[in-house]
């Protein structure tokens, strides 16, 4: 979902040249440049030669609209396995192999651990959660966490989706009434606004509002990464905050909007705990349905997986990983099908079925392959985590099936990783390399899911049908079937009600906005924007 590595956090932040070198410092300073504790010597491995001491190829690999295009052509040159320069001299394994991934992710959380900078990220925005744990720590919270995401769990959340989506088609019925029968509509701030109140409901029984248009500190917050007026000095206070906790009393404006975010989050856990209350006094409550309520309720009755009220309370990080994944997939469904109009008919062809209702969880789950296909495709080609960097907790041999060639020439098939080491796993390229999806793999083809055999060589490939976007191992996504139903119900909505069209046609200009995670946005804008041409069908 997210991946705060010191990459990620230029894609953030935007950083000019004077601000990272004052940032890089300042990191260098307090957490030296650890790559400690060298017990043995890893392989050395042939790569690209560092464009720029401080930079690496950070700015390259964040700025490039097609970072996977980069790893696809740094692997012919150098095969599957080689190193890429990070910022300040450090340097990234990056490991393009299916049998080297599935082993690296299946030592998440033992063998491979968060970076120091990613850890602080989460813990100062949502303290120590699931995503912030490691080890014996997060297995037991992610056992504790998981019937809340079980099929039957997202089955019973499934008309919270369909709730927000019709609130959504409310407000642009009046919008296209008003225009004779066709909109110009932000999509993404609506898809935003679903995805808040949906995980906002689903996940703590508390409605944002926000598809009412009411202003919430959380956006505030999740905003203010993308915000280009957020100052230098907030940015460095917001990262130094845990580990110079004075920082965090100075009132610069990020700062207060996160005390702010906090105090909503605190408001809401208080309810579901008073509810909680109230229920086992015996008074009478509604049927508790949000994940973190099923939780607490869990807790109370269940002391086998032992989570600490704290543990609980930090999970409000599924705010952000509700909220910055799974907008930005259904801005980019719009734009593929816009590109397409073709593939929007078709889907809209397999839709009309459902004329007087919606598709239940078990009809979007099994019996809708088109618009399966679509969604598959969509997240193939647009994973919100492009790449995702850990630091070897231990020394490792990670096994590959196709054979690197070293620095010094020998031919290897077992990659020798020393303690302290950081390894890459590059999502994009694994989700998009022309070796596993063929000579069309970065054309946005649906139907390839569709065709037997169509995608026989990514079969190698682990992770959910065979593409990373979800993460692999004992992290890999817990809200997977809580997106893809979300995904698939509002898609489902948006396409029997209406036709979508980008401003200048097919082929309009559409870039990066960076943010968390990057959204996309029409060239011509100013700020993370997605004007459509929309009309009821
Ligand atoms: C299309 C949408 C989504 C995508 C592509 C996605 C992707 C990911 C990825 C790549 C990770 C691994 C992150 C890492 O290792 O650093 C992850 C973890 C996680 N995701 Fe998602 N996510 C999506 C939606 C959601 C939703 C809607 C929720 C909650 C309702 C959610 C909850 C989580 C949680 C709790 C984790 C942490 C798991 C752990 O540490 O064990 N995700 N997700």
């Amino acid at each position: 979902m997210f991946e705060p590595t010191t990459t990620f956090l230029c894609d953030i932040y935007l950083l000019n040249h004077v601000s990272l070198i004052a940032l890089g410092v300042l990191l260098l300073l307090l957490f030296g440049m650890s790559r400690k504790s060298k017990n043995i010597k890893g392989t050395s491995l042939n790569g690209p030669i560092s464009p720029s001491f401080l930079f690496g190829y950070y700015r390259q690999l964040t700025e490039s609209e097609d970072d996977a295009a980069m790893y696809e052509e740094w692997a012919k040159a150098y095969g599957p396995a080689y190193v890429v320069p990070g910022g300040f001299g450090t340097k990234n394994i990056v490991i393009c192999d299916p049998r080297a991934n599935a082993h690296f992710y299946s030592k998440e959380t033992f063998g491979y651990v968060q970076t120091k900078l990613a850890r602080i990220f989460i813990e100062n925005l949502m303290g120590r959660g699931l995503l912030w744990s490691e080890g014996e720590s997060h297995r037991r919270q992610r056992k504790a966490l998981s019937p809340a995401f079980s099929n039957a769990a997202i089955r019973r959340l499934t008309p919270v989706f369909y709730d927000a989506a019709y609130k959504m088609t409310g407000a642009w019925n009046n919008a296209i009434n008003a225009g004779s029968g066709q909109a110009i509509i932000d999509v993404q701030i609506w898809m935003n606004r679903i995805s808040l109140d949906s995980i906002g409901i689903a996940g703590f029984g508390h409605d944002f509002h926000a598809l009412d248009g009411q202003e919430s500190a959380i956006v505030q917050v999740l905003e203010s990464f993308s915000d280009e007026d957020t100052s230098i000095l907030s940015r460095l206070v917001f990262f130094l905050g845990p580990v110079l906790p004075i920082l965090q009393k100075l009132p610069t404006e990020q700062n207060r909007t996160v005390v702010k975010m906090k105090k909503t989050m605190r408001v809401i856990a208080d309810e579901l705990l008073e509810r909680n209350r109230k229920a086992k006094d015996g008074q009478a409550m509604a049927e508790e349905k949000s994940i973190i309520g099923l939780l607490i309720k869990a807790e109370s009755t269940s002391s086998s997986l032992a989570m600490s009220q704290e543990e609980i309370l930090a999970q409000n990080v599924l705010l952000l990983a509700g909220y910055e994944t799974t907008s930005s997939k259904a801005d980019w469904a719009l734009i593929e099908l816009c590109r397409q109009p073709d593939k929007q008919r078709k889907l809209r062809e397999e839709l009309a079925q459902f004329t007087t209702s919606d598709p239940t969880f078990d009809q979007l789950s099994a019996t809708l392959p088109y618009l399966d296909a679509v969604v598959q495709e969509v997240l193939r080609l647009h994973s919100p985590v492009t790449q995702n960097t850990r630091v070897a907790a231990e020394d490792d041999v990670i096994p590959f099936t196709n054979p690197v060639t070293t620095a010094t020439g020998e031919t290897i098939t077992r990659l020798v990783i020393p303690k302290g080491a950081s390894v890459l796993s590059p999502i994009s390229y694994m989700n998009r390399a022309e070796t596993y999806w063929g000579s069309n793999a970065r054309e946005f083809q649906p139907e390839r899911w569709l065709e037997k055999d169509a995608c026989k060589c990514a079969e190698e490939i682990q992770g959910y049908k065979h593409i990373l976007t979800f993460s692999d191992g004992p992290r890999i996504c817990l809200g997977k079937s809580f997106a893809l139903t979300e995904f698939k119900a509002v898609l489902s909505v948006m396409i029997r009600r209406y036709s979508f069209e980008l401003p200048d046609g097919p082929d309009t200009k559409i870039t990066k906005h960076p943010s968390i995670l990057p959204r996309p946005k029409l060239s011509t804008v100013s700020g993370p924007k997605l004007y459509l041409k929309v009309k009821a069908v």
